[in-house]
């Protein structure tokens, strides 16, 4: 772990159910190489999941069993190590590519923009060689500029000791945000190919294995689970996903499951699969696959407590090698930039899921009630007496603020892009007072960001959608102020009983049950938040726009354009500021609440400053406390 990384805490944990084949699974690690310098739960590095793979390869050699390792995908953007870098990225390929791999894949952060994508092309493809896969994505070659696949579509191969055929492809989501020098075909149409149809009917094979970018209960995975499920009726299907940030398990049918490893190095999946055939080896016989095969799955909290017990070694025995250089490049990255570097001091938690919106303790109510209006009320317009609605999506802001330091860490870890805010002139009141319903409540906005797959929230609050029983419901506004509600103490298994203080972390629940963390936790409380939030700027308090601060997000199918009350105070015309990012949609809202706006009509705020940046000056201006110490 890194130097400064808090140890972890002794925490009662479920054995790894170990088993003929087995895999190591990560997904959106968004940067994170360098694990969580400030939650014990997830302190273990990059290095240190290079050690443990080790000592798993090692036992899988030692008892003729298999393991693969799996990452599927969004390793950029979220984190110093990869955006706080010029160019971004610096460090990022040569550190990811000390793990040994087996199969790899992009996810839509790779492809936002044409260097990151192209930069797959150069470094993450050739640095996995043949194990990077590429199914239903293509990049114009940035030598060539002739279109070509990133990587191979498939790779049929066979495991090291039990001589598993499989058969594995690597997806990406039918995304469409991606810079125009990447070409992604839908699922749909990929399931359609003659390449697919005639690899998946290979009659050598003991298992597809499907792993991609895609979260495990979507559309895309449904249809490639039925497309192969019709061809191969009794072969195993294995599918890995990831993209929605949370660790989830779905299962198809009995011989075929999903596994979904959360987000930003937090957890590391573990996977499992008996009875699966043998090809055969010179040291395993040919064996046919089980009429019960059995699947199973474990979410481990990337931390050395619990690396250290599931790999059977100690802090003496557990560092290798490799591990311990990575972990060492790692730390004098952060070093060179110099992302321990102080802007100001937190005074207490702001959270993104963790507590309702609005809340004082909501990272979004910070943003609306105090970053945005007091960094734009100093603007010129609004100084000559303008006044001005200033939106922005929710899913920009990534990631918590802890009470204490705020570091240059802590800038991208909160906030990686690079988009600035943009801002209309003179928009007609009665028009620019609908916009935030409209693009937070059902409605044709919503319609249509469901066909196109882009989202103004963030991934764990899309994937809501599909888990309706995700979040806690909406608490009332009297239990908001002055406290919040305090996570209850949860009924839990027989370890419960060993004495334990469970620590609060995730208890997830999926089609399996309860059992599937590693760690017995104490269970935390995660609240859903609206697409978009909305900042008044330049109104007088008594005039205080009334959707600056919803009561309850509306989910109601007919609220999107109802009537908003009007007051004398207001303007005739105001200006609509928005996040970049979310340009299209404020384009689109506005269209269809009748206005006649077009792209060249949007203005830069600050000549183009990333909110990145807007929001690390106010920190600096606000919670800069100079000599003091910070706790
Ligand atoms: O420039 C950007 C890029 C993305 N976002 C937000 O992130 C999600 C996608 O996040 P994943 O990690 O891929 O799931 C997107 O829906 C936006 O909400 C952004 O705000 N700005």
């Amino acid at each position: 772990e890194q130097p400064s990384a808090p140890s972890p805490i002794a925490a009662p944990l479920r054995e790894l159910p170990w088993a003929q084949l087995n895999f190591l699974h990560t997904t959106d690690v968004h940067g994170w190489w360098g694990g969580h310098l400030q939650e014990p739960s997830y302190s273990a590095d990059w290095g240190d999941y290079i050690s443990f793979a080790k000592h798993l390869r090692d036992r899988a050699d030692a008892d003729g069993s298999d393991l693969l390792l799996i990452d599927t995908g969004d390793r950029v953007e979220g984190n110093g190590i990869y955006d706080g870098s010029s160019p971004v990225g610096k460090f990022t390929y040569d550190i990811a590519k000390e793990q040994k791999i087996d199969l790899i894949c992009s996810g839509n952060h790779e492809l936002y923009k044409a260097n990151s994508s192209n930069a797959e092309f150069y470094h993450t493809v050739p640095n996995f060689k043949g194990n990077y896969l590429a199914s239903n994505l293509d990049i114009y070659n940035p030598e060539t500029g002739k279109l070509e696949p990133l990587a191979a579509r498939y790779k049929k191969f066979t495991t090291k000791n039990q001589g598993i055929r499989i058969l594995a492809f690597g997806f990406i989501f039918d995304f469409t945000g991606n810079a125009n020098n990447t070409i992604i075909h839908t699922v749909e149409d990929t399931v359609k190919e003659d390449w697919f149809k005639e690899a998946i009917r290979d009659k050598e094979l003991d298992l597809i294995l499907v792993f991609g970018h895609v979260d495990i209960r979507s559309f895309e995975y449904a249809t490639l689970y039925s497309t192969i499920r019709k061809a191969r009726w009794d072969l195993p299907i294995q599918f890995f996903g990831g993209h929605s940030h949370i660790r989830d398990y779905k299962i198809y049918d009995s011989k075929s499951v999903a596994l979904e490893s959360g987000r930003y190095m937090e957890t590391i999946g573990f996977m499992s699969i008996d009875g699966v055939r043998t090809g055969g080896t010179k040291d395993v016989p040919v064996k046919p696959q089980k009429s019960k095969m059995k699947f199973s799955r474990r979410y481990l909290d990337n931390n050395l407590f619990s690396l250290h017990h599931h790999s059977g070694k100690d802090s003496k025995t557990f560092p290798t090698e490799r591990g311990v250089n990575v972990t060492k490049t790692i730390d004098q990255a952060r070093n060179f930039l110099a992302l321990t570097k102080r802007y100001g001091c937190a005074p207490h938690d702001l959270w993104v899921s963790r507590r309702p919106y609005p809340h004082k303790e909501s990272i979004f109510s910070w943003l609306e009630q105090q970053v945005l209006p007091q960094t734009i009320e100093l603007s010129p317009r609004i100084q000559e007496g303008r006044k001005a609605l200033v939106i922005t999506n929710t899913g920009g802001i990534r990631f918590d603020i802890f009470k204490g330091p705020f570091t240059k860490d802590t800038t991208f870890l909160v906030s990686p892009f690079t988009s600035g805010i943009r801002y209309l002139k003179d928009v007609p009141y009665k028009s620019a007072k609908q916009l935030l319903k409209l693009l937070n409540n059902e409605g044709p906005i919503l319609e249509m960001m469901e066909k196109e797959g882009t989202w103004m929230k963030s991934p764990e609050h899309v994937a809501a959608r599909f888990r309706p029983n995700m979040f806690a419901q909406e608490p009332d506004a009297e239990i908001l102020e002055p406290g919040f509600p305090q996570p209850q103490p949860q009924p839990q298994a027989p370890l419960w009983d060993l004495g334990h203080d469970l620590i609060p972390g995730y208890t997830t629940h999926d089609d399996a049950g309860d059992d599937g963390d590693d760690t017995l936790h104490s269970r935390l409380i995660f609240y859903n938040v609206p697409n978009c939030i909305q900042s008044t700027v330049g109104f007088s308090s008594s005039s205080a726009h009334p959707q600056s601060q919803p009561k309850r997000p509306s989910s109601s199918n007919t609220e999107h354009i109802e009537h908003v009350d009007s007051t004398e105070d207001d303007p005739e015309k105001v200006d609509v500021m928005f996040n970049e990012f979310i340009q299209k949609w404020i384009i689109l809202a506005l269209e269809y609440l009748g206005e006649e706006v077009e792209e060249a009509d949007t203005e830069s705020f600050r000549d183009g400053m990333s909110f990145t940046e807007i929001m690390k000056e106010w920190v600096k201006g606000h919670w800069d406390i100079a000599g003091e110490t910070c706790p």
